[in-house]
């Protein structure tokens, strides 16, 4: 399995309940998982645990058979190589398309950086926007923008945090559909949250249901 992760618990200090109980999920590699679940049922809460951005309470994460948490080792978010895109697509305002792109390729050399900053763009189809500013694309190249800033630099795992939120409802259906497209062209492991099942369905190749912090497979696509 490329992602493992088992009995995964976790509360926030201030918080008298779990926020997630006996969480569990084995991913294959290239999979689409999507996890629904209504406002506050702990979906967000669970991609920081998994980035590294909070320390669980207890369980296990591994991804491609290196351990990222468990009672004895916390890799740092920065190493775990896992590519992150939010509800708010988080663009660099002061930043053109291009240099938004390679701001996680900084190690890489400059020849490189282009090319697989071109690599990128063109996955997304959108090599002639690279000089453009956020400002100067619509909601959907904002998004199809941030997947690329996630992509480019070949995470192993990568989340994503509604990211339909901020779409209008025509927009959300044609982006749909576009972001399945380019995550399985790119070969991704992926996991998405949201509280929308048209969404789930659309994007995911197996769907979580979430409820008060305990998560259940859906067999079929609902
Ligand atoms: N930093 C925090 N400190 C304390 N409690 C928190 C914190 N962040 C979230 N919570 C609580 O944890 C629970 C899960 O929140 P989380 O943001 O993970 O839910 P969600 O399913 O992503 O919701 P939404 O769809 O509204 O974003 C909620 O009850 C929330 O109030």
């Amino acid at each position: 399995m490329f992602v493992e992760i088992k009995d995964l618990a976790f509360h926030y200090p201030n918080q008298k309940d779990f926020t997630l109980a006996k969480f569990f999920l084995t991913m294959e590699k290239g999979e689409i998982v999507s996890v629904l679940g209504a406002s506050g049922s702990g979906k967000s809460t669970l991609l920081r645990i998994i980035c590294g951005l909070e320390v669980p309470y207890s369980g296990v994460i591994k991804i491609n058979n290196e351990v990222m948490s468990d009672e004895s080792r916390f890799v740092l978010p920065e190493k775990r190589g896992i590519g992150m895109v939010f509800q708010d697509y988080a663009l660099f305002p002061h930043m053109n398309v291009y240099d938004n792109i390679i701001f996680g390729l900084k190690k890489l050399p400059r020849k490189e950086r282009k090319e697989r900053a071109d690599e990128v763009l063109e996955l997304i189809n959108m090599v002639d926007f690279k000089k453009r500013y956020p400002y100067e694309l619509s909601g959907g190249q904002q998004q199809r923008i941030a997947l690329a800033r996630a992509l480019a630099p070949q995470p192993s795992l990568l989340l994503l945090d509604e990211p339909f939120s901020n779409l209008d409802a025509d927009l959300q259906i044609k982006i749909r559909e576009e972001l399945r497209e380019i995550i399985k062209k790119a070969g991704i492991t992926s996991i998405f949250v949201t509280h929308d099942r048209e969404d789930a369905n659309a994007i995911a190749d197996r769907i979580l249901r979430m409820e008060h912090g305990f998560a259940y497979p859906c067999t079929v696509k609902i």
